[in-house]
């Protein structure tokens, strides 16, 4: 193993213990630390690269020109270069001689370094252009408690292992400003779309989104407090300032910090709408305040909840063929029911249709009184809501009425 600092090279070679940075698991003894990275480069098949993204170039650099074909690199860092926007697959084929690209792989999943260490079943995905380079790296990588799947999506796979360190932060900072599960439900799930649109706007396939990389590990960092990631969110939520949470880290990176300011621009240059992360990168870079973000995100124009133009990037990328017919099959999403309420000429046929459906149903609650509406040339264009609900579901009912007397 190769580390940059003589105080972590020493407690693995003499505590067998990485006291620094993963203390209270031990390392196999047969472990050997070391400071010359030449050395360890030049001395192994294959090679683990976990370098936090922002220091890749620097740590790498001349050392990468050392690797030899018959060697395999397998890379398990997750972020975008801030100075030039690129994927970590992107540094690397710069950096490692043309003749090694192909020996290029990535592990990317929902993986706590703490619960692998600790022996807890654990599954990823390892990506690889070669899909036979990667059916190596995942049979040499995979045992009883650690379970590889393979993939030849790389620039999915590495999109998705990225960007969900923004979202986390998310999720962290809308649970310290003590928002509830709704929330975080809504976070997860818009934050996958808007992950989904800008790896499929780099050709990946969407598919992966819902895998180990994407939909995993989103699920994981947002919601599991061993995430740094979600750390950082959880204490800004609670109103500490950005560099002081940094200084309190020992060290430790969360990626999302400076891939939040590169996804920013790579989305525009994609030209991709990314309201969530934007929200994120104004609230962690720019000082802005998160509950007036949350508000702004939450009252943009109301639209479908998949973009016509999404459908067709999926058809355009996706390598799934059936997916790809049953997509084009159903045309564009329709728009939603808000977008098309009915003028107030058709207010009393509305809910006599509704109070029939109740009637109809004797497990049924009518709430009536809410009007819900869109603002059309500068008027609101009104229209009953009528609520059916059972049960808990009610509230879901008040709450839409409440929501629509607060926008007039
Ligand atoms: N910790 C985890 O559970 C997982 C981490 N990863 C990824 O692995 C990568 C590395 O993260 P961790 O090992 O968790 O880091 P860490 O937060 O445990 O430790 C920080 C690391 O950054 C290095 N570092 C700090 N300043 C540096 C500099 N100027 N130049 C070079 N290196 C510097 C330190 O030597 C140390 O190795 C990240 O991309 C992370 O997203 C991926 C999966 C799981
Ligand atoms: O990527 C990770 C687990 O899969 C680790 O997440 P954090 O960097 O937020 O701790």
């Amino acid at each position: 193993m190769w580390a940059r600092g003589s105080d972590t090279v020493d407690a693995v070679n003499r505590l067998h213990e990485n006291t620094v940075y993963l203390p209270g698991y031990p390392c196999p003894p047969s472990l050997r630390a070391s400071s010359d990275l030449g050395a360890v480069i030049t001395g192994s098949e294959l090679l683990l690269m976990v370098v936090p993204t922002q220091y890749i170039v620097t740590t790498l650099g001349e050392a990468a020109k050392l690797l030899q074909p018959h060697q395999v690199m397998v890379s398990c860092s997750k972020g975008i270069s801030l100075a030039s926007l690129e994927t970590v697959e992107e540094l690397l084929e710069r950096l490692v001689p043309p003749e090694f690209r192909s020996r290029l792989a990535y592990l990317s999943g929902p993986s706590f370094a703490a619960e692998v260490a600790g022996g807890q079943p654990t599954a990823v995905t390892v990506a690889a252009k070669d899909d036979q380079l990667a059916a190596r790296v995942q049979a040499l990588l995979s045992n009883p408690r650690f379970r590889c799947y393979r993939s030849t999506d790389v620039i999915g796979v590495e999109l998705a292992g990225a960007l969900k360190n923004v979202l986390a932060i998310a999720c962290g900072i809308s649970d310290g400003l003590g928002f509830g599960n709704n929330a975080r439900a809504a976070l997860i799930t818009r934050g996958l779309y808007e992950i989904t649109k800008l790896a499929v706007a780099r050709g990946a396939n969407p598919l992966t989104m819902s895998g180990l990389a994407g939909m995993g590990d989103l699920v994981l960092t947002c919601t599991g407090d061993l995430s740094r990631n979600r750390t950082v969110g959880l204490r800004l939520g609670r109103g500490e300032r950005l560099q002081d949470i940094q200084a309190s880290m020992g060290g430790a990176v969360a990626e999302g910090v400076p891939t939040a300011v590169a996804i920013r621009t790579l989305a525009r240059k994609l030209g991709v709408e990314c309201p969530i992360m934007q929200g994120i990168h104004r609230v962690i870079h720019e000082g802005a305040n998160a509950q007036e973000v949350v508000t702004e995100v939450m009252s943009r124009e109301l639209k479908p909840e998949v973009a016509p133009d999404i459908i067709k990037g999926v058809i355009a990328n996706g390598s799934n063929t059936n997916l790809m017919e049953v997509l084009a099959a159903a045309g564009p999403p329709q728009t939603p029911a808000v977008a098309e309420a009915p003028p107030p000429a058709l207010k009393a046929t509305a809910l006599e249709g509704a109070a029939a459906t109740a009637a109809r149903n004797p497990r049924s609650i009518l709430c009536d009184g809410g009007r819900s509406g869109e603002r059309e040339d500068g008027a609101m264009r009104t229209a009953t809501v009528a609520v059916l609900a059972a049960g808990a579901g009610a509230a879901l009912g008040a709450a839409v009425v409440a929501v629509s007397r607060w926008r007039r």
